[in-house]
């Protein structure tokens, strides 16, 4: 299938399609997650807290960031990969911020970059790099970048005041050039009213069902992350749970000798050769 663009996800939205959005952070997770036929792959800065094990996602850089997208992308070349802007990647000038977000798309070939924030500033950013050719996406609500201020992984918009303050985040945000927005971590009802006022793609992470899209971090979702589990996630599979059972059974295998079996998962010598080797040992004494 085609890689898709901004106009099939406008036409989606316009259809009442769902948009499907998952993270990725390697080349073999990518290839599976373009066969199974997601619609967006998003190369997360969580990349730090499921792939590099940091507690937060403050660590990442924008080297790790080019690698991990460009890994992604051979996995999957025919699908929209958004490339995470990282901590401080963007944060101390919109010059700052074009440049880093250009490193994304000449480096690792994504088709979009996105950041955290809804106020003005932001608004600054969003508006230079997309002026500069790139498409942005916003992310509003559970912004990890800002846990200090936040006061943790905590949900937002829960208080009328607060739920208003994001829905006026998110036309800022579309007015100043994005071409979608992730809401995250929020209440079912902000994410419905930031859905039917928005005019562009609104993607939801924890953000309930009303939004255009859903995402999910896949280590979430299939069981492989167990640091924690963020009340939104659905567990698929039990991914974690398979694999430390193969590192078992293989362990066990090695330790009674099991594993390899001589002729099976092994190198064949020619019967000639075996005995001129041992010709060859036996003259060498
Ligand atoms: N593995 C993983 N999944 C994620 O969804 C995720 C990351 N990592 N890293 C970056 C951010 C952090 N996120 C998080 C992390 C924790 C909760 C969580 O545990 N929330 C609790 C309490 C919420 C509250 O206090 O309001 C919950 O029960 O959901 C939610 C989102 C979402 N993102
Ligand atoms: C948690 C999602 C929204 C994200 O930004 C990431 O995966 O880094
Ligand atoms: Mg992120």
């Amino acid at each position: 299938m085609a890689k898709k663009t901004i106009h099939d996800f406008n036409q989606m939205v316009a259809n009442g399609e769902k948009i499907v959005y998952l993270t990725a952070y390697d080349y073999l997770t990518a290839k599976m997650q373009e066969k199974a036929g997601v619609d967006m792959i998003l190369v997360g800065d969580s990349l730090g807290m499921v792939s590099l094990g940091y507690d937060t996602t403050f660590p990442v850089t924008m080297d790790d960031m080019i690698r991990h997208c460009q890994a992604v992308r051979r996995g999957a070349p025919n699908t929209f990969i958004v490339g995470d802007m990282p901590y401080m990647s963007y944060q101390a000038s919109d010059e700052q911020a074009i440049a880093n977000a250009g490193r994304f798309v000449k480096e690792a070939l994504v088709d979009a970059i996105k950041l955290e924030g809804g106020g003005p500033m932001i608004a600054s950013r969003i508006k230079a790099i997309q002026q500069a050719g790139i498409l942005v996406m916003g992310h509003i609500g559970l912004t990890p970048q800002f846990m200090g201020q936040i006061g943790g992984y905590k949900a937002q918009g829960r208080s009328a005041g607060d739920a208003l303050k994001l829905v006026n985040q998110a036309k800022l945000v579309e007015e100043a050039g994005a071409f979608s927005i992730l809401v995250e971590g929020v209440p079912s009802a902000v994410g419905k009213a930031i859905t039917e006022r928005a005019g562009i793609p609104i993607l939801g992470i924890g953000a309930g069902p009303y939004t255009h899209g859903q995402l999910l971090i896949y280590a979430d979702m299939v069981g492989f992350y167990d640091n924690f589990t963020p009340k939104f996630v659905k567990k698929y599979a039990n991914v974690g749970e398979i694999l430390t059972n193969a590192f078992k059974a293989y362990a066990d295998e090695v330790r009674q000798g099991q594993f390899p079996i001589d002729g099976e998962h092994t190198y064949k010598m020619k019967e000639e050769e075996v005995k001129e080797f041992l010709t060859l040992l036996e003259s060498q004494k």
